[in-house]
């Protein structure tokens, strides 16, 4: 890991350079393990899975109505068929043919290998065993080749991949029941801070609800994921020095929140130099500048900013790409708009702000973002009003209401 230098205190390190020395630092989990297919949503997939069989693996029916060979039909008014029996889906038609004779079909069922076309029931006329054809009845339609989806050999999806149910349905079609994929990471977290009471307890003056460990509980819920909430640590170095050394045994990655900024009972950067390395600290960011990076033995280490909306945005900028890159998932990127801010917005020159926005859409489909409210970074009910950051540059020094701004609704990446 490399140690960045920061030639005096104010020198804050970008949120690019953040980013690129997370992920420069970060190696990918090489450890594998076989799970049956039912199990693999959103797991990342290690091995590229190609196809046993052609899917379809035979030729089958695209619609319900009559096979027969294009080549049997005279030039009658109208053309006529012989109905000699049926091809049910998962029951074929095997019995032989003569010139002229046709065969009730279903959608899916495999199309006799006499025929090559299928008529649907809609166009013809049926009489007892005699099928009519329109005057205008075209050969070769509504038959799926077999491998007209997937070829048998051919690579079905290739790794690494973040399997969705698209995925999952496709590695079913071809009776892929196993895959290799990732091992799950094992975190840990926890909130730091004298002042923070659990859930159930009464509030004493001066003392607040940790409402941090159920931010990042929330946002770490993911199938590559095992979480251990490891609770309350309050604001003595030694304690915290004991959890850090103990949990960074444990697990690959550690989180705490709080503690992080330079008070007198911050103690989450010093204890992360004397356990381990610093990577970096203090940010560009607003909010979220106190953010501390690095490793204990074997174990990543984010340190986050105590202020809820200062983990909300340290999360999603820096711990979720470092764990997609631990956990062996192609990196994402959020969905970047330029739309029109129907607020002013106020900006302090010199860090990257992730302000709270409210995107909505119009009738005619134009996009416009307001401010979802105040911006302080303890405001918990604008976060939670808000779907979208708006993001300005360090440079912007804020605009007035109707300029273009960019924005990135949550949960939306690339
Ligand atoms: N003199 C300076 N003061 C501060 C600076 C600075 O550069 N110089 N930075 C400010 C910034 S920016 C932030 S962000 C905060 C972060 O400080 P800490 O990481 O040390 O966080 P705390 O002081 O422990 O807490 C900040 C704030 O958040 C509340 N908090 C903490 N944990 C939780 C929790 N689990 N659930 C809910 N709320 C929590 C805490 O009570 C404080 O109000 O420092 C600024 N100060
Ligand atoms: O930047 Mo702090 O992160 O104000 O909340």
């Amino acid at each position: 890991m490399t140690d960045i230098c920061y030639p005096n205190k104010h020198n804050l390190l970008s949120v690019q350079q953040a980013l690129l020395e997370i992920r420069k630092a970060i190696e990918v989990i090489t450890d594998l393990e076989v799970i049956a297919l039912p199990q693999a949503l959103g797991r990342i997939l290690a091995d590229s899975v190609v196809s046993p069989i052609d899917i379809p693996p035979q030729r089958t029916a695209a619609m319900d109505g009559y096979a027969f060979a294009a080549s049997d039909i005279s030039a009658g008014h109208p053309p006529k068929m012989q109905l000699i029996g049926t091809a049910w889906a998962g029951q074929p038609f095997l019995a032989p043919q003569m010139p002229g004779q046709c065969v009730r079909i279903f959608t899916g069922a495999v199309v006799p290998s006499f025929a090559d076309s299928v008529i649907t029931q809609e166009q013809i006329e049926v009489d007892g065993n005699t099928v009519s054809l329109p005057l205008d009845w075209q050969p070769y339609k509504n038959i799926r080749a077999a491998g007209s989806d997937v070829k048998q050999h051919e690579e079905l999806v290739s790794a690494p991949k973040k399997l969705t149910a698209r995925d999952l349905s496709l590695l079913a079609a071809a009776g892929v029941d196993k895959i290799s994929v990732k091992r799950k990471l094992r975190i840990g977290f926890f909130s730091t801070g004298d002042e923070l009471v659990p859930l159930g307890e009464p509030l004493a003056t001066g003392q607040i609800y940790d409402s941090n460990r159920y931010l990042l509980a929330g946002l770490l819920s993911d199938p590559n994921h095992m979480v251990s909430d490891l609770g309350i640590v309050v604001d003595d170095q030694f304690k915290l020095e004991q959890t850090f050394r103990h949990a960074a045994q444990q697990h690959d990655v550690i989180i705490s929140t709080g503690g992080a900024s330079v008070g007198d009972a911050d103690f989450v950067k010093q204890t992360l130099e004397k356990c381990g390395q610093v990577s970096f600290w203090k940010l560009a960011i607003k909010p979220g500048k106190p953010l501390a990076f690095g490793k204990i033995g074997e174990c990543w280490f984010f340190g986050l900013p105590g202020n809820p909306v200062a983990v909300l945005v340290t999360y999603e900028k820096f711990v979720k790409p470092g764990l997609e890159r631990l956990a062996g998932a192609p990196a994402t990127q959020a969905l970047r708009l330029r739309v029109r801010c129907d607020s002013p917005l106020k900006k302090s020159h010199g860090r990257q702000e992730y302000q709270r926005g409210i995107l909505c859409q119009s009738a005619d489909g134009e996009l416009v973002v307001r401010l979802a409210g105040q911006q302080d970074s303890h405001q918990l009910k604008v976060a939670s009003q808000s779907n979208c950051f708006i993001v300005m540059d360090a440079a912007s020094s804020g605009i007035d209401a109707g300029e273009m701004v960019t924005v990135e609704p949550f949960s939306a990446v690339l």
